[in-house]
């Protein structure tokens, strides 16, 4: 069964910005979902209708069976049994952390022995054990996102909410985070909606990702689905920094401002697709060798291979470059094992998913 299923939901702000557009999202029972997209994507706002601090202008939400929002329901916040974290650790700085901790359970009535055992149980869960009796302003910040999250959690909520719930921490306790999360929220079998503006954190925590742009979902996949098949040229320069040539594509050639490129016909799906399109080449797709078609315009150092930009003919291409790492200014020739064809006269990302082509190019 889904934990939370919003059905066509759009949401006007009164001054008549569109926040949401027809989204429709069934987020399964102990799914982690990750919300991301660009600045103003909407990703705030559709957590925020889960939460019940905003109301839908159409289509309804669903908690399990369970209507909470529609044309003429709305459930109060408070109602939903739902657990939230923000990014500023939301903690009362005059009680105890297990005070912290146990405030949804004795809103709710809960007695006190059980309120004692349930705040022990996640405060062991978020390894807090023997911080029961201290201040929150004299913890670290990641201690005191602990508290958060232990408060959040210990009322057993149907939905885990968190709203960039990691990005106030710095590296590498973020990072420590992160894994903390994931095994957390996985041996509870928490349901868990997870807004970051991270593309990194989003792939690296979540079960599906959903790429929000101008209040619209643009994508929903496993990360490995987003990553090597993105539905467009932007959810593949958001989510993989691909560069994109606009251009033209003509029996198995793809031409763009100065650039060529052979499209082996046989990978093309949906064929018949010759006419105006962007390609898009993701990073660990472009092989730099010597030569002289390319200027290296930056190189930066990156674990998993460094970051590099080339001037290709007038183009900015990104490429992942293993082993040795270019000198700014060298001179380089550019090869493209792979890329994505969007064909420009598919207005719908859904149908360009469809029939989004990928073809081996050699540059
Ligand atoms: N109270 C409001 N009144 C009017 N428009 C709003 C309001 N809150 C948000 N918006 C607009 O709704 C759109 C979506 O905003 P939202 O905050 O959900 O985006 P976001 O993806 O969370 O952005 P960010 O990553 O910058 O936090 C934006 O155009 C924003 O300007």
């Amino acid at each position: 069964m889904s934990s939370v299923t919003l059905s066509d939901v759009g949401l006007t702000y009164p001054d008549g910005t569109v926040g949401l557009s027809g989204i429709d999202l069934a987020i399964a029972d102990g799914e982690f979902v990750a919300l991301v997209g660009p600045s103003g994507s909407g990703k705030t706002t559709l957590l925020r209708a889960i939460a019940g601090f905003l109301r839908p202008t159409s289509g309804s939400i669903h908690l399990g069976d369970s209507l909470v929002a529609d044309a003429s329901t709305l459930v109060a916040p408070e109602k939903r049994e739902l657990g939230m974290v923000f990014q500023q650790h939301a903690v009362w700085p005059h009680w105890s952390v297990e005070r912290n901790i146990a405030y949804p359970l004795r809103l709710a009535g809960v007695p006190k022995v059980e309120r004692r055992a349930r705040v022990d149980e996640v405060m062991a869960l978020v390894g807090l054990e023997g911080f029961e009796k201290r201040n929150p302003t004299t913890l670290s910040g990641g201690q005191r996102q602990r508290v958060a999250l232990a408060r959040a959690i210990v009322g057993r909520p149907r939905v885990l909410l968190l709203d960039e719930a990691l990005s106030a921490l710095d590296e590498p306790l973020r990072d420590k985070l992160r894994l903390e999360l994931q095994t957390l929220t996985r041996s509870i079998g928490l349901t868990v909606v997870h807004v970051t503006h991270d593309r990194d954190e989003a792939l690296a925590l979540a079960d599906r990702v959903v790429v929000l742009d101008a209040g619209r979902i643009q994508q929903v996949g496993t990360p490995p689905e987003l990553v090597s098949s993105p539905v467009s040229p932007s959810v593949a320069t958001f989510l993989s920094d691909a560069t994109i040539f606009t251009g033209r594509l003509l029996a198995d050639v793809f031409s763009a401002a100065g650039h060529e490129c052979r499209v082996d016909a046989a990978l093309l799906e949906g064929g018949g697709s010759d006419g105006d399109g962007s390609i898009a080449v993701l990073p660990e797709d472009v092989t730099l060798t010597p030569g002289a078609g390319a200027v290296v315009m930056s190189s930066l150092y990156g674990r998993g291979g460094n970051d590099v930009v080339v001037d290709w003919k007038g183009i900015a291409v990104r490429c992942r470059v293993s082993g040795r790492r270019p000198l700014v200014g060298e001179s380089v020739d550019v090869r493209i094992a792979r890329a994505m064809f969007y064909p420009s006269r598919l207005p719908a990302a859904a149908d360009a998913h469809d029939r989004a082509a990928a073809g081996r190019l050699q540059g």
